[in-house]
């Protein structure tokens, strides 16, 4: 597959600190961009606010450092308040439109997509990107409707023109096969974080995504 130039970002790490754990999750990031990730998410469930906050500035220094857009998950506020390049909502989160009417294009919008009806929304008329969730089932989140496998997102890439991210049980194994299938972009949590070394096997999956 060709790079997307309305998402020309196909390795995307997905961050938080226990994700990471033990390993320090600002030092994963670093070394994983300089492995080749092209774009970071900020996902913080168990955070305060202030804490979640305090860690996006961090995360924001590092990311304007080395030129890549970092995305929060779910908390819109956060992701005004720090200038982010875009924030991530799933279902159940505040919804693309009304993210759209309070702050116009400040934010690149993506959005979870867990069935196929939700194509037909009227919210997809705000959302920039998807994420197809889940490819696979995964123990880093475990809240998940169905799976969509490789011959699911295979389909959605036939419904829709938007960036699909594929997300859920992404690794070395299944990259590629999801990124053939026509995701424009390969999401991974555990496979960088919790790896050995995170900026070589950034290096690992991003050589399968050209
Ligand atoms: C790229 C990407 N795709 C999907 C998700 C999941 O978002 P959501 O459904 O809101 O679940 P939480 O991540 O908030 O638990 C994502 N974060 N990123
Ligand atoms: C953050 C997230 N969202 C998902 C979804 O399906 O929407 S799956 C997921 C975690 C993906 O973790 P791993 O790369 O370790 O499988
Ligand atoms: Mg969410």
């Amino acid at each position: 597959m060709a790079i997307n130039p309305l998402f020309p970002y196909p390795l995307y790490l997905v961050i938080s600190e226990q994700d990471c754990y033990p390993q320090s999750w600002l030092h994963v990031a670093e070394e994983a961009i300089i492995g080749g990730v092209d774009i970071i998410q900020l996902r913080e469930k168990n955070e305060t606010p202030t804490g979640f906050l305090e860690k996006a500035k961090k995360l924001k220094q590092l990311t304007d450092r080395y030129g890549i857009p970092l995305v929060i998950n779910d908390a819109v506020d956060i992701a005004i308040e720090i200038e982010a390049w875009g924030v991530h909502v799933g279902q159940n989160d505040r919804q693309p439109i009304a993210i759209r009417e309070k702050y116009g294009h400040r934010l690149q919008i993506g959005w979870s997509l867990e069935d196929r009806t939700q194509l037909d929304s009227k919210q997809m008329a705000a959302v920039d990107h998807l994420g197809v969730s889940p490819i696979f089932p995964t123990k880093t989140k475990t809240d998940t409707i169905t799976t969509w496998g490789i011959s699911g997102l295979a389909e959605l890439r036939n419904l829709t023109e938007k960036p699909l991210i594929a997300i859920g049980g992404m690794n070395l194994d299944t990259s590629a096969s999801a990124w053939l299938s026509g995701a424009d972009s390969i999401a991974v949590v555990s496979a960088i974080c919790q790896s050995k070394n995170p900026r070589e096997r950034s290096a690992q999956l991003k050589e399968l995504l050209t």
